[in-house]
């Protein structure tokens, strides 16, 4: 199975700052963390490109192979990448490889880690079992897969992104509709999340139907009144924030939800 993109065109914009810092403010100095620049290649290449700040070495993960730590600690909101690979249309093992979409969803190329000499340290990074391991999201800019630290990443933590529910269930991992509420209403992703989708609400908007569906809309207390919707979507699920009540493109009706919904 491949690893499932999502159509994003935001760009997430962050100010570096400690992990116990709170209330992450957004601007146009982005915390990026580019992959290392090398000359090999071999098929040491992979592991040269590897930041500063990270190590590759056995998963936490029983039988997961190799997979990447952070050796310090990372902001929220921190985006690594882009992933490397051969730009291809057929992939003989998916493994490794990357769905990259065009405005219409359809795959536009792959991007194909699966050979360490043309790839980077981004194909070591292992899929999490639960919602509560994720600590990454994947983003597609320009055509470009990078991965974003939906919370603050600590010393001797092992990074992880869901590959997608295709992938995760050859992986025996399987993942239900509340998990991900659960998950996305902790108030750090949420603050992630909201911050990414507000970037460029419009073209979302289409797409937020899911969770609608799945999730009773409930008044946020004391408020009333027309309300923004932002949906933030990855391909595999939806995510749709209120910060007020208006008509939800699924049903047509008026609802309300708050932000933290
Ligand atoms: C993109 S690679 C990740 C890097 C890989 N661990 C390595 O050493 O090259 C994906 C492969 O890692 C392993 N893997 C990743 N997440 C896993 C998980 N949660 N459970 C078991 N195996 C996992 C599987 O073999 C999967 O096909």
């Amino acid at each position: 199975m491949f690893l499932t993109a999502q159509i994003s065109k935001y760009v997430l914009i962050v100010v570096y700052e400690e992990c116990d810092g709170r209330g992450l403010a957004f601007s146009k100095d982005m915390f990026i963390v580019n992959n290392a620049e090398t000359n090999l290649t071999d098929d040491n290449r992979s592991l040269a490109t590897l930041p500063a700040g990270l190590s590759i070495r056995p998963s936490e993960i029983p039988e997961a192979g190799y997979g990447v730590f952070a050796e310090r600690s990372f902001p929220k909101g921190t985006r690594f990448g882009p992933y490397g690979g051969k730009i291809t249309e057929n992939v003989d093992d998916c493994s490794y490889a990357w769905t990259v979409v065009s405005g219409d969803r359809t795959v536009k190329h792959y991007v194909d880690g699966y050979f360490k000499n043309n790839s980077n340290w981004l194909r070591y990074v292992n899929c999490p079992r639960t919602v509560h391991e994720e600590n990454l999201y994947v983003l597609q800019l320009n055509n470009e897969i990078f991965y974003v630290t939906y919370e603050c990443i600590t010393a001797g933590t092992e990074l992880l992104i869901w590959y997608g529910p295709d992938y995760g269930e050859d992986l025996g991992l399987q993942r239900k509709p509340e998990d991900y509420q659960e998950r996305f209403n902790e108030e750090d992703i949420r603050y992630v999340i909201e911050n990414t989708i507000m970037e460029n609400v419009h073209q979302l908007y289409a797409h937020c139907y899911k969770f609608f569906n799945q999730t009773p809309l409930i008044n946020p207390p004391g408020k009333e009144g027309t309300f923004d919707r932002y949906c933030f979507y990855d391909g595999s699920y939806q995510v749709c924030r209120y910060s007020d009540c208006s008509e939800n493109p699924c049903t047509n009706q008026t609802d309300c939800r708050s932000c933290e919904g």
